[in-house]
């Protein structure tokens, strides 16, 4: 595996309050990570800290293996952090020719970067005309200019209707395939769950779960039961190794069993009536990451 971006208990304190705590992960090549946390939880700080526009108070990062300079290095990074500011009487293609001058950077992709984010056959109309969403793609082209390692987004989706929030997405992805490698915070699971490959959770500052969305849902899931015999129900599922945290649904009155291993239904219903349980209702289902991060960060309230 390729490191982009190694963080080591990165710490930052505004005075008494400690925004960033210890918070470590590495970044590889080629995966979409999300920072996932609420308002507040520390995510733009993060990003401020390796990209150097915030100082650290503790700890340490490494771009690249460290095989460059902080200075060097972030010229192979694309960061949005900030509303896109673009001069609004200059069209599109004339505030991108711009930053090339500012970056100093080639003007030759800037078409088939406009191409990529959707507003080739804008490239002649003014900033000003843009709606949000276009604001936001043409950021997502200046950023991509120089066709860097990695992307950095702060809340991309942000302030968008549904169908600019789809397109943005679409663009992300469409990034990520052709190699390069994204990093967004976003305080949206249905986000961070659509669009992201890797997760990083944190709440108040502290890092609460790191590793790939897919395996944060890995849980073998939950049944649902109902028996007229439900206290002999209880009684058994409460003294089997195939379950845990059996409760009650106050609405619905079914029995919910968390499943400690994949067990499939007809083996399960074999089970319950070889001890004298005939099920009425049997549903397996698998929580969702909502839940699942729902419950992660009540944990650590
Ligand atoms: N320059 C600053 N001075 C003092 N406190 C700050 C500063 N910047 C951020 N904070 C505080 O640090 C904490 C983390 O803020 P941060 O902006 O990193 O969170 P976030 O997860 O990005 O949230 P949001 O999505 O609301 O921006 C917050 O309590 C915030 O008030």
């Amino acid at each position: 595996m390729n490191t982009i971006l190694k963080i080591n208990q990165l710490t930052k304190k505004f005075g008494l309050l400690t925004a960033v705590n210890n918070i470590s992960f590495t970044i590889e090549k080629g995966n979409i990570y999300g920072i996932l946390g609420p308002n507040g939880s520390g995510k733009s700080t993060t990003l401020g800290m390796v990209l150097n526009v915030v100082n650290k108070t503790s700890g340490d990062f490494q771009w690249f293996n460290g095989e460059q300079s902080i200075h060097q290095a972030l010229k192979k990074v694309g960061a949005i952090i900030e509303h896109p500011n673009f001069y609004p009487y200059m069209t599109a293609k004339q505030n991108l020719n711009l930053v090339c001058k500012i970056k100093n950077v080639t003007n030759a992709k800037i078409e088939e970067k406009l191409e990529l984010v959707g507003l080739l056959d804008r490239k002649d109309s003014n900033f000003s005309s843009f709606s949000l969403g276009m604001k936001q793609r043409l950021a997502i082209a200046s950023a991509l200019l120089n066709d860097p390692e990695i992307l950095i987004l702060d809340e991309p989706t942000n302030g968008l209707d549904p169908q600019g929030i789809h397109q943005i997405r679409e663009i992300i992805r469409k990034i990520a395939a052709t190699g390069t490698t994204i990093l967004l915070a976003s305080h949206l699971l249905d986000e961070v769950e659509k669009v992201c490959s890797h997760v990083i959770i944190i709440r108040k500052g502290v890092m609460l779960y790191s590793g790939k969305v897919d395996e944060m849902n890995a849980s073998h899931g939950y049944v649902e039961m109902q028996a007229q015999k439900n206290a002999l129900l209880i009684e058994v599922l409460k003294n089997h190794e195939w379950f845990e945290n059996i409760t009650i649904d106050k609405e619905t009155g079914l029995t919910k069993a968390i499943l400690t291993q994949p067990i499939e239904a007809e083996k399960l219903n074999q089970m319950l009536f070889e001890k004298g349980i005939i099920l009425s209702h049997l549903v397996k289902r698998k929580e969702s990451l909502e839940q699942q991060f729902l419950e992660l960060t009540q944990q650590n309230a």
